[in-house]
């Protein structure tokens, strides 16, 4: 399969850009080439599609489901109790309608931590995105249930669960304070025999800090240091608690931080130290976390929630320019989950966006990533392309209707529950 994209801007010049199979093949003012799908390129621009770095897709169900309160009370006496209704169909509507979502802004990577992992296989597989799913471990500190997720994690990582090259597997420990010190430790061992990324929340309140010291005499990332948990394979979401000291940790040991600015903005769970990290080195993404805590996953919409709380937290205008939020957003994505992608260039993966240049948000283009970041949200994207598949052309996506159909029906049944 291959795909032409004749007359696009790409960068600050018109070019063509051949797909083929799931890589950029060549990019040239004037190819000349035949292809199985050209697309006229005219007044679009050709951008990377956007890597969402922690989300848990199904939480669609629970969008708007509760809000304006912070995360202990909401996850204890709101969410929690709705997820354990859910079923693995639930689950299955909940993820295509966010993939649905997804593609109609703009985003072909997601990182998930969710409940029914095989639902959300088959949805990723059939909405033909991206996404790296983390098989979720909670045991509360309970020796019986840490056996039962040992045993479903060690059986889970020893089956095939996908023949698709889209979709990597990931550990998903729920926080450190949901999961008892011995399963952190069975799972940082775990993680290293099988070369596995570690997917985890972690510093995201002041109460986990104060929880975390006074329970284990110690702030968050060095409990976790003095596990030996930490590493280059770590992701975490939020990391928002953080002393200097903690931050020179995380650095030294290469960890990757998944900055949520709606969700810290919305729960009022602090705010993220981006300049402090960043200029330790430390990679950076963006994400969206549920649609409980944001409520969408327009991942526009989060660049500029991003530079703009940065700007408004700390009093600097200077604080994240829109460059640095477009980068979290793709090329720091995509050195997160190791993908040959967060860029237009030939030997790149096929993941790309033709956003309409005559949308009335993105006229005039002075400068395409201010709009991309300040001005524009997912509606500006005209076609979603990932691994060379278009799964958005002229904002139609297939089989949408029937997607908003089913999942009104799965709400529909579980209110009933
Ligand atoms: C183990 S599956 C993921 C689990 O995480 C819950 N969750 C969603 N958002 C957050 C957040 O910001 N902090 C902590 N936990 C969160 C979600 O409801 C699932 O139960
Ligand atoms: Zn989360």
């Amino acid at each position: 399969m291959s795909i032409l994209i004749k007359n696009v801007l790409l960068d600050e010049s018109i070019m063509d850009v051949l797909i083929q199979g799931e890589n950029i093949a060549a990019i040239g003012p004037e190819l000349n080439t035949e292809a199985a799908t050209v697309i006229d390129g005219t007044d679009k621009a050709i951008v990377p599609s956007l890597i969402n770095s922690h989300t848990h897709a199904a939480m669609t169900l629970l969008r708007g489901y509760a809000d304006d309160m912070e995360l202990h009370t909401w996850l204890n006496d709101h969410i929690w109790p709705m997820e354990h209704k859910l079923t693995r169909d639930d689950v299955y509507w909940g993820t295509r309608l966010a993939c649905l979502e997804m593609i109609k802004t703009g985003t072909t990577f997601f990182c998930d931590m969710y409940w029914h992992m095989p639902a959300v296989i088959q949805a990723v597989e059939e909405m033909g995105l991206r996404a790296m799913l983390s098989s979720a471990f909670i045991d509360f500190g309970d020796p019986k249930k840490a056996d039962k997720f040992k045993q479903r994690t060690t059986d889970f990582f020893n089956r095939q669960n996908t023949t698709s090259n889209r979709i990597q597997f990931a550990l998903g420990p729920h926080a450190i304070y949901t999961v008892s010190r011995d399963s952190l430790v069975w799972l940082a061992d775990f993680a290293r025999e099988r070369n596995l990324l570690v997917h985890i929340h972690l510093s995201e309140t002041s109460r986990e800090v104060d929880d975390c010291v006074a329970a284990h005499g110690r702030s968050p990332v060095r409990y976790l240091r003095d596990l030996g948990f930490l590493g280059p394979h770590v992701l975490a979401a939020h990391a928002i608690w953080l002393d200097d000291e903690e931050m020179d940790i995380l650095a030294e040991h290469d960890v990757k931080i998944a900055h949520l600015p709606t969700s810290n903005l919305k729960l009022s769970s602090g705010s993220f130290p981006y300049r402090r990290l960043s200029s330790r080195g430390v990679c950076i993404g963006l994400g969206t976390d549920g649609c409980s805590s944001n409520n969408n996953l327009d991942m526009f919409e989060e660049m500029k929630f991003a530079a703009l709380a940065r700007k408004g937290l700390t009093g600097n205008p200077t604080a994240m320019p829109a460059a640095d939020a477009w980068n979290c957003a793709t090329a720091n994505g995509a050195r997160i989950f190791n993908l040959n992608g967060g860029r237009i260039a030939v030997g790149k993966i096929a993941d790309c966006l033709l956003l309409d240049l005559n949308h009335p948000q993105l006229v005039p283009n002075y400068n395409l990533v201010s709009n991309i970041v300040y001005s524009a949200n997912g509606d500006c994207v005209d076609t979603t392309i990932c691994a060379g598949q278009i799964l958005m052309h002229g904002r139609t996506v297939q089989g949408e209707q029937e997607i908003i159909r089913e999942f009104k029906s799965r709400i529909a049944a579980l209110l009933q529950r």
